[in-house]
């Protein structure tokens, strides 16, 4: 399933955060959505899982979800969002349980993406018991789950250290090579973005409105650290967008 978005825009009272947004998300690539701060990134994302609706134009969903699909558009969260009191398993089981799976259909579903998220031997673990990393693993694992048509991932490696950053990059490569799936991923960081993104959608300051959009052709798994071809690119997109990086900033702190 593709994703398009037609001619969004958006205003909270009198601020204008988005505006004239076009853009199609081919099924099976990732887009990461970079853009000072505050220029209208989570909102985006959104309108495409329908949590809200813009003031103008329309999120189209274009071909059909995976057909065993359960939820065809699915959160990975900065913080993770997991229930301390259950495991790895019954974190992902829970997400099931809404859709009247149990036993072992459950059972078969879990242990194949804890096999692809490399948690098998951690199903019974709590959230405390893990990193921060293992965590967004578990949390990347409960999205995949469901079999999303695309993955609505909202800074997720964020919240860590950069050298776990590395490893979660490596394994997201990893998972969507042995299976591509669909992501808009809104990122920070340039380096992620290069990384990851199949096309990088530049966004300007507040109203976000699309600067460009980067595609890069190199496959996921050619890509590495500090590889030159993506350094190139990351300069580009912090030239594109440094000024506008400095004049939200300002505008922050006048908030
Ligand atoms: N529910 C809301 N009501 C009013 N204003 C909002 C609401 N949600 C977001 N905004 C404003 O809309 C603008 C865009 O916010 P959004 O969180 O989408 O930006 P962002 O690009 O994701 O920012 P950041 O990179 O800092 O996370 C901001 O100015 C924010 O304050």
């Amino acid at each position: 399933m593709d994703i398009r978005l037609d001619g969004i825009s958006h205003s909270y009272g009198d601020t204008e955060v988005l505006r004239d947004i076009n853009l199609s998300v081919p099924s099976g690539r990732i887009a990461c959505m970079v853009g000072p701060s505050g220029c209208g990134k989570s909102t985006l994302l959104r309108f495409i899982g329908g949590l809200e609706r813009p003031s103008a134009g329309q999120v189209l969903q274009v071909g059909n979800p995976p057909a065993d699909c359960l939820n065809p558009l699915t959160y990975v969260f900065q913080h993770f969002a997991l229930l301390p009191w259950r495991s790895v398993r019954g974190n992902i089981s829970l997400v099931l349980e809404d859709h009247g799976i149990r036993g072992a259909r459950a059972e078969t579903i879990i242990a194949d993406v804890l096999a692809r998220t490399r948690l098998s031997d951690f199903a019974d673990a709590l959230p405390k018991q893990l990193s921060g990393g293992m965590k967004q693993r578990v949390a990347i694992a409960r999205a995949l789950a469901v079999n999303p048509a695309v993955m609505l991932m909202d800074e997720p490696l964020s919240a860590l250290d950069s050298q776990t950053r590395e490893l979660l990059m490596d394994d997201l490569v990893a998972l969507w090579t042995r299976q591509p799936f669909t992501a808009v991923y809104v990122t920070h960081n340039l380096a992620e973005a290069v990384r990851l993104g199949h096309q990088i959608v530049v966004l300007s300051r507040r109203p976000g409105q699309i600067r460009e959009v980067v595609e890069i052709d190199k496959p996921l798994e050619a890509r590495g650290y500090a590889d030159p071809d993506l350094e190139a690119v990351q300069k580009h997109l912090w030239d594109l967008m440094r000024d506008e990086a400095r004049a939200a900033d300002a505008e922050l702190i006048h908030v």
